[in-house]
């Protein structure tokens, strides 16, 4: 099948290389030159497992990119993987959106081919319908149902794991307004379909859009909860990560997400979270839970920097944080817990020195006042307390020995042999 897919981001490319990689012809469409020449010349613009090996086999065959919309009209299909970030108040800022489906409806307006055009970005109830389409038929004066029709696909992968996520996914989940829209997704999914374990939901676009935040808020409340379970297994000095894996063995429950800690960040669970939030607020509904889910995350790094001041006076005193990314096989830092721990050792007057195997250079340039090591070794010699903000393997069994003094708080679980520290605290343990 010919389809393109427009932006090319951590979606956009995983799944243009993805389907290209399922036999399907694939064009990028881009705003971003650099993105589009890279992917052309066989490269990965993001870092992902599986990505650049898949791009480098497909690009110029079947798997091409480009800055001009009018790509589109060669396609059959179209999925906008455009960004939907907040707004300063926490909404769901759509005017890349709309912008996209602008650009998308111009281009269509010169073809009287029929199209499908899939939304794959995370928006809320409603927008599908009520925003993607109406600009549509505005820009490409052909009607919704009568030339061009409309889909829901959300999308569920994870950074990281985005190609594996992909192609060997849970679920599957077409929000559909017709079966001809229904019958082209499956056809487009076959292989992925046709694999033990994926399920497959068909249901409405509305459904479809509230799926995917519905998932958001629920493992970013887990998470949630499991902290606060483990906040109050602190308080009766009980380990609460020995009581959850107990209590995962639930099967209703599940072992998985039960990490307790320093809590979430990243590109996804804090805007979505807050999309939901405050989309839910303007139809007259109060999210109590979300709202506490959101507050127990927020104290998180706050209650790491408390247990750390109850060991080491902070002004002045030299701190180490291992770990900026939000958690850890990427180098994304948007939302991180580690920026919280930061700030908060920052207000105290602390002297930071920050140590993360491949984020520092996306931190620096927005706390150019803290020092940054090039070796976790390094952060930790002479330091007078060191805080774990993300999970990296290469923290476990690290040795403290180059401290002045040997304080440690973990806010992430790592191995440590705590026989070898002065003082270690574990956020929730
Ligand atoms: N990142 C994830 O792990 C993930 C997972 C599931 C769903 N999502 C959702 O998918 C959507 C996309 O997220 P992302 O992380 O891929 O975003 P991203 O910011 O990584 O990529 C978006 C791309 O769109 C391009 N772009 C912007 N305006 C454009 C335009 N008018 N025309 C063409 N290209 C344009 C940008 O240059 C960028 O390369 C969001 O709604 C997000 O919430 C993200
Ligand atoms: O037991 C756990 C699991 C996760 N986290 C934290 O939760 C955050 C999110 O982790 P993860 O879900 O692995 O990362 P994302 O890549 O942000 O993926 C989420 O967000 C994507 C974008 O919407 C969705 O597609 C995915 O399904 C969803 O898992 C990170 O800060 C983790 O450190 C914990 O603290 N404890």
């Amino acid at each position: 099948m010919n389809v393109s897919i427009i932006g090319s981001g951590y979606v956009g490319t995983t799944v243009a290389a993805c389907l290209a990689d399922l036999g399907h012809d694939v064009v990028n469409v881009e705003i971003d030159e650099e993105i589009v020449e890279t992917i052309n010349a066989g490269e990965a613009p993001i870092h992902e497992s599986g990505l650049a090996e898949r791009i480098a086999e497909h690009a110029g065959t079947t798997l091409r990119a480009t800055t001009e919309y009018d790509a589109v009209r060669e396609t059959e299909v179209t999925f906008l993987c455009l960004p939907t970030p907040q707004t300063d108040d926490g909404s769901l800022d759509l005017a890349i959106m709309e912008a996209g489906a602008e650009s998308l409806g111009r281009a269509l307006a010169a073809t009287d081919d029929d199209h499908l055009v899939v939304v794959k970005s995370t928006v809320l109830p409603g927008t599908t319908e009520g925003v993607v389409g109406p600009i549509l038929e505005r820009e490409s004066g052909t009607e919704i149902g009568d030339g061009i029709a409309l889909a829901m696909n959300p999308e569920f992968l994870r950074m990281g794991t985005a190609v594996r996520d992909f192609l060997e996914p849970d679920k599957v989940v077409f929000g559909t307004a017709d079966d001809e829209a229904a019958a082209t997704l499956r056809e487009l999914y076959a292989p992925i379909l046709e694999r033990a374990g994926t399920d497959l939901v068909e249901t409405d676009i509305r459904e479809a859009e509230l799926i995917k935040y519905a998932n958001n808020a629920f493992l970013a409340s887990k998470v949630s909860l499991v902290n606060e379970l483990g906040n109050i297994a602190r308080e009766y000095g009980a380990d609460a990560y020995e009581v959850l894996e107990a209590v995962g063995l639930d099967e209703r429950i599940s072992e998985r997400f039960m990490r307790s800690g320093l809590g979430w960040g990243g590109s996804c669970f804090p805007k979505d979270v807050n999309a939901l939030r405050a989309g839910t607020r303007e139809q007259g509904y109060d999210p109590e839970l979300l709202d506490a889910a959101v507050a127990v995350n927020d104290e998180q790094p706050r209650r790491l920097v408390g247990l750390l001041a109850d060991h080491v006076s902070l002004s002045g005193a030299r701190i180490a944080v291992l770990g900026l990314s939000f958690k850890p096989g990427t180098d994304d830092v948007r939302k991180s817990r580690a920026l919280d721990v930061i700030a908060e050792l920052t207000e105290r007057g602390a002297d930071v020195v920050a140590y993360d195997p491949v984020a520092i250079e996306n931190v620096r340039p927005d706390y150019p006042g803290i020092e940054y090591a090039d070796t976790a070794e390094r952060a930790l010699a002479g330091a007078d307390g060191a805080v774990v903000a993300t999970d990296w393997p290469e923290f476990d069994d690290l040795s403290f020995d180059g401290m002045a003094r040997a304080v440690v708080v973990d806010g992430r679980r790592i191995d440590v042999d705590e026989d070898a520290l002065d003082v270690y605290e574990g956020l929730t343990w």
